[in-house]
Order: C-alpha cells, then sequence, then structure tokens
C-alpha cells in the first residue's frame, strides 16, 4: 500500500506503507544511529515524533525481547529506507513490521531518506503528515497546517503510579519523565532499591521515601512544558544528592536559574563527540535531544558547564557548585549506543555514598 509524507513546507515524499494503517501527525526528526532501531523506536522521548533513520536497511535482525526501552512504544511513525522483511537474528521473535502493526504505528519505506533528512538539516525539524498516497495533498497540508502540535508528552509517558524495583543498597526514587529502562537497568546492576515516581510526584512525597538519591530521567518535549517538575527539583537541590539525564539535565538547568531553547534539528545518533572540559577526554555518545540549555543563561546561576559537544558546542553536562547535582544532555546508559559514559552511573553512586558518610560524621 503505498503512503505519502508530506511536510510542512509541502515537500512530499512517497514510499511503501508497513506496520499500522494510521494516518498520523507530528514532528519529523532524524537519527543517525547505525543500529538499534528497537531502543529507538520504543525510547518514549520520541513521543508525538515521526523518526527516520539514516542508516538504510532497517529491520534485518527483527525484534527481541532484551531491546525495549518502554513496553508501548510513543513514537509517532518510523521511516526508513529499507524495510526488511526477512528477519534474521537467534533473538529475533518478531519482524519490525509485525511489532508496529501490533502496535498501532505507522511505517514508511522506499523513500529518500537521505533526501528528507538535508531537508531538515537545512530547515530545521519541521511538522509532517503521514497519510495514505490516495488522499489529496493540498487538503492534507491543510489539515497539517491547523494541527498544532501536543505539548503534554510527558504526562503520556510518565507511569501513572509509582512502583519499585528493589535492591539491597542505596535508595533512588526516579522520577519518570519518560524513562528509558536502560537507566532502570543501570540502577539496578549497581544494586540500587529503586522507586520509580510520576513526573507530578511532590518534593514532599519524595522526602517521605527517604532516598539516598533522585534520579532525574530522559523524556519527551519542551522542558518548559512541566513547571511543576522544576518547581519538584528546586525545592529538593541541596537536600538530596541529584543525577540527571537529557530531559533530567534541562529540567535541572531551569530549575538552577538557567534557560533552554529549540536546536534547528537537535542531535540524535550515536556517535556524538562530547569533551570532559576537566579531563579533556572527549567521549562517543548516545543522543537524542531537540532542546539544549543556553550557556550564556548560566551566568550568574550556581550551575557550571562540565561537557560541551564537540560537533556545535552546545552545553552537554552541568555540575552545581555548592550542591552534590549533576547532569548530562546525553545517555550513558547507551541503549542504543557507545558505553564510554557508563562510569557516570559509578560517579552518582559515590556522590551518594560521600554524601552518607558525610551525615554520619555530623551525627
Ligand atoms: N531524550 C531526552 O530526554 C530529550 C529531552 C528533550 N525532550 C529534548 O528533545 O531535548
Amino acid at each position: 500500500m503505498k503512503r505519502k509524507l508530506i511536510l510542512d513546507d509541502g515537500t512530499v515524499f512517497i514510499g511503501e506503507g508497513f506496520g499500522a494503517n494510521e494516518e498520523t501527525i507530528g514532528e519529523v526528526v532524524f537519527n543517525t544511529s547505525m543500529t538499534g532501531y528497537q531502543e529507538i523506536l520504543s525510547d518514549p522521548s520520541y513521543c508525538g515524533q515521526l523518526v527516520t533513520l539514516t542508516y538504510p536497511l532497517v529491520g534485518n535482525y527483527g525484534i527481541n525481547r532484551d531491546d525495549f526501552e518502554s513496553i508501548t512504544p510513543a513514537i509517532k511513525a518510523f521511516i526508513v529506507r529499507e524495510e526488511a522483511d526477512f528477519a534474521s537474528n537467534w533473538r529475533n521473535e518478531s519482524t519490525l513490521d509485525e511489532l508496529l502493526k501490533v502496535k498501532g504505528i505507522p511505517g514508511l519505506a522506499e523513500i529518500d531518506t537521505r533526501k528528507l533528512t538535508r531537508i531538515i538539516r537545512k530547515h530545521g525539524a519541521m511538522k509532517g503528515i503521514l497519510c495514505s498516497a490516495e488522499m489529496d495533498t493540498e487538503e492534507m497540508l491543510e489539515k497539517l497546517h491547523r494541527t498544532p502540535l501536543r505539548r503534554d508528552q510527558v504526562e503520556q509517558v510518565s507511569t501513572q503510579t509509582a512502583y519499585a524495583s528493589p535492591g539491597r543498597g542505596f535508595r533512588v526514587v526516579l522520577m519518570d519523565f519518560g524513562m528509558k529502562h536502560g537507566i532502570l537497568r543501570e540502577l539496578n546492576k549497581r544494586d540500587c532499591d529503586v522507586i520509580v515516581v510520576p513526573y507530578d510526584t511532590s518534593a514532599e512525597e519524595i522526602r517521605r521515601l527517604q532516598p539516598d538519591g533522585i534520579m532525574l530521567s530522559n523524556g519527551p518535549g519542551d522542558p518548559k512544558d512541566v513547571p511543576q517538575a522544576i518547581e519538584t527539583i528546586k525545592s529538593l537541590l541541596g537536600e538530596i544528592p541529584l543525577f540527571g539525564i537529557c530531559l533530567g539535565h534541562q529540567l535541572f538547568a531551569l530549575a538552577c536559574g538557567g534557560d533552554s531553547f529549540k536546536m534547528k534539528f537537535g542531535h540524535r545518533g550515536g556517535n556524538h563527540p562530547v569533551k570532559d572540559l576537566k579531563t579533556g577526554k572527549v567521549a562517543l555518545t548516545s543522543q537524542n535531544h531537540g532542546y539544549s540549555v543556553d550557556e550564556k543563561s548560566l551566568a550568574g546561576t550556581r550551575i557550571e558547564v562540565t561537557h560541551i559537544a564537540i560537533n556545535d558546542g552546545t552545553v552537554e553536562g552541568l555540575k552545581h557548585l555548592d550542591y552534590p547535582a549533576f547532569t548530562v544532555q546525553y545517555h550513558p546508559e547507551a541503549s542504543p549506543g557507545p558505553e564510554d559514559s557508563n562510569y557516570l552511573f559509578d560517579d552518582f553512586m559515590k556522590l551518594m555514598e560521600d554524601e552518607k558518610r558525610k551525615e554520619l560524621q555530623h551525627a
């Protein structure tokens, strides 16, 4: 069945439909990872987005049990050059097409994804509609123009109720803004006693759980759309050690008096070089973000930049000057991508340990 993608600027791509037969509207973005399509399509940070992959062959190792980053993918559509209909891998349990059908997500294949990526790079991420090729382009374009993008993505993907993932180590409250399971897995690996809480859990409720540390997860959308989380972070700052990833990093910056802005086309891929300003070392990182912390806005705050992106110089890591709190814009849990930055979870363990020791000394 033929389907077409119409961009906000009127560009039309006609290709082969796969996955669910749905019409959908969202923001069109690209990801440059060469593998890891299962993790990408199940990353809740893509809520509301139509994602195209620059790697040309997608689906060849199928879908397995282990690599989901969420149970219900929030992605709006998956756009690829060539969809492999034969999946071959010992872990394979279904094809990409079957998964997308079950989850109600439409796919589009056989389009020039290089052209699509170049348009986004040149003009920035833009809205798009994916529909049957038979639909009238003018009518669909008009519908696209009058449909605003939703701004409640975090509410859509955050857990509704708190749940525990027990361990014998540090108690960590993990604020779920659209958490990738990889983050929970990293905490579990370190035997943390994790309690995952909804995005709008109050500071008071979090205190009652008596955590040794707070983890701020990744998540979709604009950090300014979750003001209640910013207030919660403000209130807990300095009391409890804190580690934030991606949306968590942006919310931390806003809570500390900084500002964020929407990037032209963002960073999405598995090979983004990031420089640690203290050691001068460069790590390859996994990234997925469309907003960034504005470095200039940090003057006068009590946070400092610890890491920057090599490609465009944007802020990639922050640290509080007075309190035990640090954050990164990239994904130390990888899922998918390089694991160079996995040590940051160990740094978080160390931070909690140091704070505990200080508390005992003062007791
Ligand atoms: N992966 C994330 O947490 C993304 C953060 C935010 N939604 C952005 O696009 O910048």
